[in-house]
Order: structure tokens, then C-alpha cells, then sequence
């Protein structure tokens, strides 16, 4: 492998960092501004990857943009490493981007795909083959240089389209939603082999994606944005299992809300009144703004609610739907308090129950928190 160009690439990747930034888009139609982003301030350490999550409109592309330079934000500032670039123009900026569906130009072989954008750069033309040699084999395209791009794997289209966008040895790496065109089994593999290249190279990257299983499997840490502002910042594995509010923990996975009153600490876990029983939740996160005799939820995923036949001073309830995945039966259970989301994994091992069957559920109290 390329050691040298793997070490330049690393040598040279920077942080990225927004200072209250904002971009807000005048109406059209004499209404408000749109506030795409919403002052926010973020940093991306140096060989981080990170993405950008949330529901359609919530600022994500916008992001990506002002970092990019194509669009210009309304307030705050952008550094890339030490400097300000909130005034540079795109293509002074260091970065390049990895656009949907890798956009490789069809009518050019790999070899010139891949060099394309060292043209612009003075370069003699036996360092432009020497370096654009040493990209390709970086990226084991080798052997393929005189081949169109219809005739690769959709695999080794995007090794063409990564090693157009480090060719030309950037500090950061924008990625724009570039799997979502791809069929489903693809873009698992397609993100697998997108995440291990990152980690190989070594450069600072942001990727923007609507796909929260894509999200927590190539990031090292992931923003969660809603109307243009940050919900939370975290690595998948805080993100997912402490979600900072209720619109994470739903964003991410999916997560029943069970309503209670919080009632105070004994030993360090919190005891919180369920119609009226008291109930213990030894982990409950930071609780961020719940004040004591103050109405919450439980927060649990349906992984971590186990279910038996009805049992006495337990929480019981009524099966109304049974779904069987294979991996996993779905149920829902309506309980006091309205319905409860189950997912029962590997379910050959475990009792099945059937719709109109009285069960009873027990939560994982580990895994349970509480949320405003
Ligand atoms: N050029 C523009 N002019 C006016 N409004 C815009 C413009 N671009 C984006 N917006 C608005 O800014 C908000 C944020 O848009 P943005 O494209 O950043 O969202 P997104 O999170 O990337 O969404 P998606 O997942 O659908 O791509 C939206 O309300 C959008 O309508």
C-alpha cells in the first residue's frame, strides 16, 4: 500500500470548527425567513468522522454547504484548522466532496476520472501519473486504470470517486448522502467500505444522511439536528442509549414513553411513582430539568421489555398486534398508561403470545432512563 500518501493525507487533515453559525434563506412569499441553521457550534476533531442526522429540512445539507463554501452563512464563522475560511471560496478551502452517487463522469476512463482534479494544479505529467498511480493502488483499483465507470462494481465506483475527491490531499472530506440512490444491500456494504477506508486515511470527514442505521455504523461521533438546531452531539452508543430528550430517543431506534412522576433519589438510582406502584431506575441518565413531583417518562426501548403470562402486582396489559420478523416478534401491549412497543429477538427460544393473550412486562432496569 501507498504508506507515504497515507501519512501526507493524515499529516495534512484538520478540525473543522463552526462558531455560531447561521444561515437563514429569505421567503419567497413575504413571510418570515427560513432559519435553515440556527447558531450553532460544533467541532469536528482532526480524523474524526462525523455525521450530520435528522429529519428532512432540519439544516443538515445547509451545514455541509457553508462548509463547503457554496452557500454563505447569514451569521457566525467557519475554521478549518486554525484558519478562517468563512470568506474563502470553495476551491481554496481544502476540502473536497463525495456527492451522491459518486457523480464519476461517464465518457472518462478511471485513470482520468481519478486525476481529474489535479489538471488545474501545475503539475509535470510524470508527477500527475505518479501520484494519480499512487491513488489508484491506494484504493486497489489497480489493473482497472483504462476502464469506463459502467464497467466497475458499484464497490469500486466509489473507491474511484474517494480517490478523485484525496487525490488532491484535502484537510477535510464532505460526504452528501452518497450511498442513498443504492439499493439496500448495497449501501450496507457500500457503508462498511466507506467507513473502513476513512479510518485507513485518516482525514477529517462529515457526512450528511437522513439514514440513521448509516449514521451509527460509520461515525465516530454523531450530531442530531431538528429545525436547524443541535439536539445532541455524542457517539452512536451515547446517542442511542442516552438520548438527551424525547425526540432523540425517537429519532434513533425506537422508544416508548411511559409516563410518571418522579419522586427522588434512595442510593443513587431514582424512584419514580407508576400509577402507584414505586419503581427504581438505577441508571436514569442526567434528568436534565425534572424537578421533584414533576410529571416524565420512562424512556425504554423495545428490546428491553421482557414479557410473560400475566402475573400478579406486576404491570399487565393486552396484546393487540403480534408481528413475526424471524429475527424477532413485534408486539404491542396496552397497558394503563397506552401502548407499550415489545420486540422479542430470536423468538424460537421464548414463549409466544397472540393477540388478545394478558401478559405482563418487566423492563430491563439498566437500560431504562428518564426524559422530560
Ligand atoms: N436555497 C434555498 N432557499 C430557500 N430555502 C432553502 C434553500 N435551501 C434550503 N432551504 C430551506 O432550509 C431548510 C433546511 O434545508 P436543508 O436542505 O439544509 O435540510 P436537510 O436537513 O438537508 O433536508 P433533506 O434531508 O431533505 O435534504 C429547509 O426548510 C429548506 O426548505
Amino acid at each position: 500500500m501507498s504508506k507515504d500518501i497515507v501519512e501526507d493525507l493524515r499529516q495534512r487533515s484538520s478540525g473543522v470548527r463552526m462558531v455560531d453559525l447561521a444561515k437563514a434563506f429569505p421567503s419567497h412569499e413575504g413571510l418570515g425567513d427560513t432559519v435553515a441553521v440556527n447558531h450553532i457550534n460544533l467541532e469536528i476533531q482532526t480524523g474524526e468522522m462525523m455525521t450530520l442526522l435528522g429529519p428532512s429540512g432540519c439544516g443538515k445539507t445547509t451545514t455541509l454547504r457553508m462548509i463547503a463554501g457554496f452557500e454563505t452563512p447569514t451569521g457566525g464563522e467557519i475554521f478549518i484548522g486554525d484558519r478562517s475560511v468563512t470568506n474563502i471560496p470553495p476551491n481554496k478551502r481544502d476540502i473536497s466532496m463525495v456527492f451522491q452517487s459518486y457523480a464519476l463522469f461517464p465518457h472518462l476512463t478511471i485513470f482520468e476520472n481519478v486525476c481529474y482534479g489535479l489538471r488545474v494544479q501545475k503539475l509535470s505529467k510524470e508527477q500527475l501519473q505518479e501520484r494519480t498511480r499512487k491513488v489508484i493502488e491506494l484504493m486497489e483499483l489497480s489493473g482497472m486504470e483504462n476502464r469506463f465507470p459502467n464497467q466497475l462494481s458499484g464497490g469500486q465506483q466509489q473507491r474511484v470517486a474517494l480517490a478523485r475527491a484525496v487525490i488532491i490531499e484535502p484537510k477535510v472530506l464532505l460526504f452528501d448522502e452518497p450511498l442513498s440512490n443504492l439499493d439496500a444491500k448495497l449501501r450496507e456494504h457500500m457503508r462498511d467500505e466507506l467507513r473502513s477506508l476513512q479510518k485507513r486515511l485518516g482525514i477529517t470527514s462529515l457526512y450528511v444522511t437522513h439514514d440513521q442505521s448509516e449514521a451509527m455504523a460509520i461515525s465516530d461521533k454523531v450530531v442530531i439536528m431538528k429545525d436547524g438546531n443541535i439536539m445532541q452531539l455524542g457517539s452512536p452508543q451515547e446517542i442511542y442509549e442516552f438520548p438527551a430528550n424525547r425526540f432523540v430517543a425517537n429519532f434513533i431506534g425506537k422508544a416508548n414513553f411511559i409516563p410518571c412522576v418522579y419522586r427522588g433519589r434512595d442510593n443513587g438510582s431514582a424512584v419514580v411513582s407508576l400509577a402507584d406502584t414505586l419503581y427504581k431506575v438505577p441508571n436514569p441518565g442526567s434528568m436534565a430539568g425534572i424537578e421533584e413531583n414533576e410529571e416524565c417518562v420512562l424512556s425504554v426501548r423495545p428490546e428491553s421489555v421482557r414479557l410473560t403470562k400475566a402475573r400478579e402486582g406486576a404491570i399487565t396489559g393486552t396484546v393487540t398486534r403480534a408481528v413475526y420478523y424471524g429475527s424477532k416478534v413485534e408486539y404491542e401491549i396496552v397497558i394503563g398508561t397506552g401502548p407499550v412497543i415489545v420486540e422479542i429477538y430470536n423468538p424460537q427460544l421464548t414463549e409466544r403470545f397472540y393477540e388478545g393473550d394478558s401478559v405482563s412486562i418487566a423492563l430491563d432496569d439498566v437500560c431504562v432512563r428518564i426524559l422530560k
